[in-house]
């Protein structure tokens, strides 16, 4: 999408002088671009893609490291003379500066940065980086070098299409008032913090992350950083895999692997995609999955299990989740013992109002994620909760995983109840993609009655 430039003007500052360009984004805000020399002609050019941060930036606090990254990269782009700083308004990590003043009071009685995001009800990082290509293609800028510590930035550009061809580090030493976040954000976020001396660091070659597919899944990840969450509840992907007779799992829902290597980097990449991700308490008892991105770039989602009976496992490895807090939903009938039990072992419990069958109502649920800061939610089964969010319709993008083989197993779905009684959903206009060996098919649901232009908006 073309963005318009506001207004624009030259800045002379310290190091040299930029071009200081506003644009008029789509979400009302004033990003700004600080540039030097011409960026569209010649190699990669030096980029640093900043957010926000009035209380670093202007004030030079000493609880982040913000200031010094943006004077150290304005700094790098004059030695080089060519470059460009993105200057994002997203302050706090996209959650404004009111949340994070209380994010910080919380950092202060002992929850690190994450958890006092979380705890806000705001996911840890609520930043997109649409607006970032949008300004960077504005600019004539298709690849560059990123100055940056965060691997989920590059993985951000890379699903927009933008080509990181290195990232720059951009460590700066730790003070005694911010090691501990700096800790916080190397753990719990990815950062890589590990280059001791600012002034050393040199560009690292950026290996593309999974062996993904080909280009022909951007548009899928294009869609997916773009969707925004509607009033009521998260944008919802559906996602999970089956075998070519239709089942997800050996005979007796014994774990059974189906997707191959290049569709499981392709999950993890959907993961990476999303705030978080839902799966049933069946799947936990079968699988034990630890539901992080492991073979892509990026922040792990926020795993949310459906469990009305709370039969989650006291040792199951969600309970250790090297970067989350697992939610558990469950509703008022389930044991308050079992309940606090969980919440010793570090689950978080929420209480959701019973459906009709006196399980969790899962549009209760997904309006509470809603609130909580979730904007998109991945589902990635299993079949008693896919049955329910397809006949309850509610789920707005379908990606589904074929893998080429008869197994004879447990179904994908349970046995639907009220879809057969209803049209039956139908994908409207699906995509079709070659994932190593197996076939990607994803498409938004046909809203009853529309027309096929509709859907595809949905
Ligand atoms: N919510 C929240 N935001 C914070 C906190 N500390 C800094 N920020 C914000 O975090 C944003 C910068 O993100 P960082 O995590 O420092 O770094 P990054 O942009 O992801 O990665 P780099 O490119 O390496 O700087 C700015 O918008 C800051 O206002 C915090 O404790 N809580
Ligand atoms: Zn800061």
């Amino acid at each position: 999408m073309k963005i318009p430039t506001a207004a624009c003007a030259r800045l002379p500052v310290d190091v040299g002088a930029f071009q200081t360009t506003v644009f008029d984004a789509y979400d009302g805000k004033e990003h700004v671009a600080l540039t030097m020399g011409e960026l569209a002609d010649g190699p990669p050019a030096l980029v640093r893609i900043h957010s926000e941060c009035f209380t670093g930036d202007v004030l030079g606090s000493h609880r982040c490291d913000c200031g010094e990254q943006l004077a150290e990269s304005m700094r790098r782009i004059a030695r080089e003379g060519r470059g460009a700083v993105l200057y994002l308004r997203q302050e706090g990590r996209g959650i404004g500066l009111a949340e994070k003043l209380r994010a910080y009071q919380l950092q202060d009685l002992g929850f690190d940065t994450v958890d006092a995001n979380i705890e806000l009800g705001h996911a840890a990082d609520a930043r997109d980086y649409g607006v970032a290509a949008s300004i960077l293609r504005d600019l004539g800028v298709h690849a560059l070098q990123l100055m940056t510590n965060n691997p989920a930035k590059v993985a951000a550009l890379t699903r927009l299409g933008i080509e990181v061809v290195a990232r720059v580090p951009l460590v700066i030493p730790p003070r005694p008032e911010n090691r501990e976040y700096l800790n916080a954000k190397a753990r719990r976020m990815g950062h890589l913090l590990d280059s001791p001396d600012v002034a050393e660091t040199k560009a690292q070659i950026v290996v593309p992350a999974a062996k993904v597919p080909s280009d022909r899944s951007e548009p899928l990840f294009d869609l997916l950083s773009r969707v925004s969450a509607r009033r009521d509840r998260p944008f919802v992907t559906l996602s999970y895999a089956q075998s070519l007779d239709g089942s997800s799992a050996a005979l007796g829902n014994r774990p059974l692997a189906i997707s191959g290597g290049a569709s499981r980097c392709f999950t993890h990449r959907l993961r990476a995609a999303h705030d978080a991700i839902l799966v049933g308490i069946g799947t936990i008892l079968a699988d034990d999955p630890r539901l992080t991105v492991r073979e892509a770039h990026g922040v792990d989602p926020q795993p949310v299990i459906v469990d009305s009976r709370l039969r989650f496992p006291l040792d199951a490895r969600l309970l250790t989740h090297p970067t989350r807090k697992v939610w558990i939903a469950t509703t008022p009938l389930a044991n308050p013992s079992r309940m606090r039990r969980l919440e010793s072992l570090g689950a978080e419990l929420l209480v959701v109002p019973v459906d009709t069958m006196e399980r969790v109502d899962l549009s209760a649920l997904l309006a509470l994620l809603r609130a909580r800061g979730v904007r998109n939610l991945m589902i990635e089964g299993g079949g008693r909760v896919l049955t329910q969010v397809v006949d309850q319709r509610l789920f707005d993008l379908l990606v589904l995983t074929v893998a080429p083989m008869m197994v004879g197993g447990t179904p994908a779905f349970a046995p639907h109840q009220s879809l057969r009684n209803r049209e039956h959903t139908r994908i409207d206009r699906p995509n079709y993609l070659q994932v190593g060996d197996d076939l990607v098919i994803w498409g938004a649901p046909q809203v009853p009655g529309a027309t096929g232009e509709g859907a595809r908006d949905a």
